[in-house]
């Protein structure tokens, strides 16, 4: 079965006779295109067609099999209506902006528009075999260029000239930054997505550093915190609890294991260590075209998880006024239970 038949499938069950596809990792996903917001992809009857506008011509050529069509709104809305007449037409509720919606209803006055969620982005959950290779080629970079700067991380270094660092290094072997590096000392690190600022690295502090690369268009997503001298009794047990935490659910990982249960019992750890309320965000989030996809480790999230699935474990404490922890690996789902793709160094505190 191809990615598109299955993707017919899911239309059916959601009740839709068509999907307007405008989430760019999705158009990736279905087509193959690589020209981002410039591209929308209409799923309708047996085939799906690409739509992009003059400036891709080549590129969409080259990277989609699809039939294309060159326009740009609304000329594009004109061209897909005659194929939507009485159809009942999903559109990505979580993606598609207001305004376009209108445009959709202007252009579209014989189509039923209803909102879909996640069809797409459920097929994107199990990698297949090419894309866990971008995705190890993307993570195997971001080791590669922590362990060439770890050394620069002392006192006296800013913490942007860090974050420039890695990302030189992740460019120069062919990756790009997966998003915008996060190197957060001292104070700083109480900012689960501190930026990396002008500030000076002070001996006796944690460096909590959040990064990935991205090949192919697929990410990596790695943090480790590290220390800066001695870093204090209480910033060492802090550390300790969250290294407990992590190695805890990571061992827990393997098909069949609900998402929210690998969250509950990091929190709970972290709870034991008075630390519950510290731990600011979930657990984890599955990676590929986008760094957060699915399945969610969240303690809502319905998510089981599967074999195929690459996934971050990532508890984090952060404590304003004192600074904080985050300590994230990048897991693979298997058969039998997990592998960890990040291969970094975790300092023992
Ligand atoms: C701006 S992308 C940063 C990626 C980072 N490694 C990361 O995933 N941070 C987590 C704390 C995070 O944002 N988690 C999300 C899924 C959440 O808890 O809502």
């Amino acid at each position: 079965m191809t990615q598109l038949d299955s993707l017919r499938a899911a239309l059916g069950r959601a009740g839709v006779d068509a999907l307007w596809i405008s989430d760019p990792a999705n158009v990736r996903a279905v087509s193959g295109f690589t020209g981002g917001k410039d591209g929308k992809v209409l799923v309708a009857g047996d085939g799906a067609t690409l739509y992009t506008d003059a400036r891709y011509t080549v590129q969409a050529q080259e990277e989609s099999a699809l039939p294309q069509v060159i326009a740009r709104p609304p000329e594009t809305y004109r061209h897909a209506a005659g194929a939507l007449q009485g159809l009942r037409v999903g559109f990505e509720a979580d993606r598609l902006t207001v305004a376009e919606l209108d445009d959709l209803r202007e252009h579209w006055p014989g189509a039923d528009l209803v909102p879909t969620r996640g069809l797409v982005q459920a097929l994107r959950r199990r990698k297949s075999g090419a894309e866990l290779a971008h995705i190890r080629e993307a993570q195997r970079i971001a080791d590669a260029a922590f362990a060439g700067v770890r050394p620069s991380i002392q006192a006296g270094a800013r913490e942007l000239d860090i974050a420039l660092e890695l990302e030189l290094a992740m460019r120069r072997a062919g990756a790009q930054s997966a998003f915008e590096i996060i190197v957060a000392s001292g104070p700083n690190g109480a900012r689960p997505h501190g930026v990396a600022s002008t500030r000076v690295i002070r001996d006796g502090e944690l460096v909590t550093v959040d990064m990935g690369a991205r090949v192919g268009g697929y990410h990596s997503d790695m943090t480790r915190t590290v220390a800066v001298g001695d870093p204090g009794a209480e910033l060492r047990r802090m550390y300790r609890a969250v290294l407990e935490a992590e190695e805890t659910a990571i061992a827990a990982v393997r098909p069949g294991v609900r998402a929210a249960d690998l969250d509950r019992v990091a929190r709970d750890l972290l709870t034991g260590h008075g630390l519950g309320e510290a731990f600011a965000h979930s657990l984890g989030h599955g990676v590929g075209l986008d760094v957060h996809e699915g399945p969610s480790l969240r303690d809502v999230s319905e998510d089981v998880l599967e074999a195929g699935m690459v996934i971050t474990i990532e508890p984090g404490v952060y404590v304003p006024g004192v600074g904080g922890v985050r300590i994230e690996d990048l897991v693979l789902v298997t058969e039998t239970g997990h592998e960890v793709l990040s291969t970094s160094v975790k300092e023992r505190l």
